[in-house]
């Protein structure tokens, strides 16, 4: 799995990359003679990271291609191709991320001109956090409430035009700037954007799937939900653009820093352990190997459902976008929520040196920590799959006989056995036992959750009121259903690999430890309607740690195939040479606190001696 090599494209855009591995604020080259410019440098040696702006200047490419019709490709495509213009997608407003039927920007169609009138009217309309907004689009993809002929169509793109191609400056009716400092992105700059009645042609609607006539008629072709698109585009996209390789990364310099770094003893009368021997640093990082080559499949498979239905739905067949939706959600949620979490592990398990940005650990975590948030919050998005999972289960009750149910949740109609059938340590190594544990624990959270929400509307509680009161039920429903997707989906991997029964054995094991984790980190779903017993815990246990010293021997290689350069990891503890003092105690040269000088010490510091030797 090459990655980062050379000229790294993702879906976020082309990005340029450097030759060297530099310390992530480093100012001089150690590398070169004659080192870059110290700007240019820092530039392309943090571009490796990922850090790279003109994110969302795609983001509008696929909104472009998701909602716009083929001429509107045609003529807009080659001006951000060639980056004639940079365009955001500006959606989130101040006053309304999540809830899209909030959003108060308007543009209202003016029938006797043929154009739509942009006005943001309120101070929360503002549009706020839209990348490359604040200093740099030149264009803005406006999501606002479409009126035309007096009524409300509800949300649809606009292309604006935001600054002047001549000189940049904002364009009259423009109020536009950043919004200041942020946890990570520093890179980016996401803006503010208020409108004043600025005026644009009724082509710059974007109306693959709504369009409004030259007389102000509006008409409709897909779903209220077609506009939606975009989002679902994204949130696929960034699974494996940005949340899979901060875990992987992670992973990376911790397991290598783990096998360099020796501290205290196993043993008195042997040398310092590597910390990775100890079986709580195993425990730390393992699962969280285990979880990014699961992520790297379910991706792939991911990946295969969207493109095969997003093409439908292009094309007006929506029949999949219900389950594309509910599994691009909850896939979203869960991938981000776990790679934030599994990056901070891999932070922690490093000690003081975790710390260090020279690390690269810290900005992996503060940057990935975002994805919990944008393109969709995560708590939401969990619900709407449990939406999705409780009109499916509702469908299967009500139905007479078994019902063609979507693939991702064909397990509601035949979930297994009340009882796990595990007799001994081995059985928990078999991914039919442990794929159909998941299917019954989120069979069970799922019923459990419509009964609760049945026993409430039926004592007349109203239905909006009732999902609320059970809200924490569904959301727990639609994890255990994204835990049985992934484990399922890794285990259907694997069976790809066993033709070549060295890596299926490797792989195997990851794939065993992934679901055992997740068994023994949410073991109260496992134990309390009895499916397992506190001797099949043991059992699971011994399974588990018994994993844990397999995957030990392996653990190098396994970080290593994933085959990002020391320059895209940017990390004095992940170096493939493992230097990892040397490059510590160089880099700590290079910072800017060591280069210049000491200001502190002639302005503050000697008089401040001075004062306290004066009093002795
Ligand atoms: C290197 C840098 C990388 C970083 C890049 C970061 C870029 C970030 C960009 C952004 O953040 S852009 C802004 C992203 N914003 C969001 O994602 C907003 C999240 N909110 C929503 O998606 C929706 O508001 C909602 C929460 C899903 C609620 O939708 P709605 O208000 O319409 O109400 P509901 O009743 O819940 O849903 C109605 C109906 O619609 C279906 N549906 C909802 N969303 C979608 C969708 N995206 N696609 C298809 N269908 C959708 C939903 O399932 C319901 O269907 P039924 O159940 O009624 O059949
Ligand atoms: C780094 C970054 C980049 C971004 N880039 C862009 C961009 O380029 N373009 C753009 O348009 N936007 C962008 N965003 C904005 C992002 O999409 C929103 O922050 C996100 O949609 C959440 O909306 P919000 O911030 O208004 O939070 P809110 O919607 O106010 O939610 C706040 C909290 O309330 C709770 N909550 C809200 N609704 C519900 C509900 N229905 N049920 C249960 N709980 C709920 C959740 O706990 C949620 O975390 C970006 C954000 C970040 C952090």
């Amino acid at each position: 799995m090459a990655h980062n090599r050379c000229l790294n494209t993702c879906s976020f855009g082309p990005k340029i990359v450097s030759v060297v591995p530099e310390p992530p604020w480093t100012s001089v080259s150690h590398a070169h003679p004659h080192p870059p410019t110290s700007e240019m440098h820092l530039c392309v040696s943090r571009a490796l990271g990922g850090d790279t702006a003109f994110n969302i200047h795609s983001v509008f490419k696929q909104a472009l291609n998701s909602l716009g019709s083929d001429e509107q490709i045609e003529k807009w495509t080659p001006l951000i191709d060639s980056f004639q213009i940079i365009v955001t997608y500006a959606q989130t407003e101040l006053g309304h991320g999540t809830y899209l039927q909030g959003l108060e920007t308007t543009a209202t169609y003016d029938a006797s001109t043929q154009e739509f009138v942009l006005n943001t009217p309120t101070l929360s309309a503002t549009k706020w956090w839209p990348g490359d907004l604040g200093r740099t689009a030149t264009h803005a993809l406006i999501l606002a409430n479409l009126y035309s002929s007096g009524r409300c169509h509800g949300m649809h793109g606009f292309i604006l035009p935001i600054r002047s191609l001549q000189d940049h400056s904002p364009l009259p009716g423009i109020t536009v700037g950043d919004i200041g400092p942020k946890m990570n992105f520093e890179q980016t700059d996401n803006g503010f954007l208020q409108l004043d009645h600025i005026r644009i042609p009724r082509e710059n609607m974007l109306n693959r799937f709504s369009q409004v006539l030259p007389d102000g008629t509006y008409v409709k072709q897909g779903t209220p939900q077609s506009n939606y698109l975009t989002m679902i585009v994204l949130r696929v996209q960034l699974l494996a653009s940005e949340f899979i390789p901060a875990l992987v990364k992670a992973c990376i310099i911790a397991t290598r820093y783990s096998v360099v770094r020796h501290q205290s003893k196993i043993k008195p009368s042997e040398p310092e352990a590597k910390i990775l021997d100890y079986q709580t640093q195993q425990q730390k990082l393992f699962p969280q190997l285990a979880t990014a080559y699961a992520f790297h499949f379910i991706d792939e498979i991911v990946i295969e459902f969207f493109k095969k239905s997003y093409q439908e739905i292009i094309n007006g067949n929506i029949t999949n976008l219900p389950e594309l939706h509910a599994l691009s959600a909850g896939m979203k949620a869960m991938m981000s929520d776990h790679c934030i979490l599994g990056a901070e592990l891999c932070r922690r398990a490093c000690g003081g040196h975790g710390y260090s940005l020279l690390s690269g650990l810290p900005s992996l975590v503060t940057k990935v920590t975002a994805s919990c948030t944008y393109e969709g919050e995560n708590t939401v998005l969990y619900l709407q799959t449990a939406r999705f999972l409780l009109k499916n289960f509702l469908q299967v009750q009500s139905s007479q006989s078994t019902p063609t149910l979507p693939q991702s949740i064909q397990y509601l109609a035949s979930a297994g056995s009340g009882r796990c059938p595990a007799q001994r340590t081995s059985d928990f190594l078999s991914p039919q036992l442990y794929t159909e544990a998941f299917a019954h624990v989120a069979a069970r959270l799922i019923r459990n959750s419509a009964q609760k929400l049945h026993n409430l509307t039926s004592s007349g509680i109203d239905q909006y009121v009732a999902w609320n009161q059970t809200a924490i039920l569904h959301l727990q429903a639609a994890k255990a259903h994204c835990y049985h997707f992934t484990v399922k989906t890794f285990v259907e991997s694997l069976k790809k690999l066993e033709k070549e029964p060295e890596i299926y054995q490797v792989i195997k094991r990851l794939c065993d430890l992934y679901a055992l984790h997740g068994l023994l980190s949410n073991l109260g779903d496992f134990l309390y309607d009895g499916y397992m017993s506190r001797a099949q815990v043991e059992l699971a246990t011994e399974a588990y740690f018994s994993l844990l010293s397999l995957i030990r021997k392996d653990a190098i290689l396994l970080t290593d195939a994933f085959d990002f350069s020391d320059e895209s990891l940017n990390s004095a503890l992940g170096c493939y040479d493992g230097n990892v003092y040397e490059r510590l105690f160089e880099w700590a040269q290079l910072s800017p606190t060591n280069t210049e000088g000491n200001p502190a010490y002639e302005k503050y510091l000697r008089p401040f001696l001075k004062n306290n030797r004066s009093k002795l």
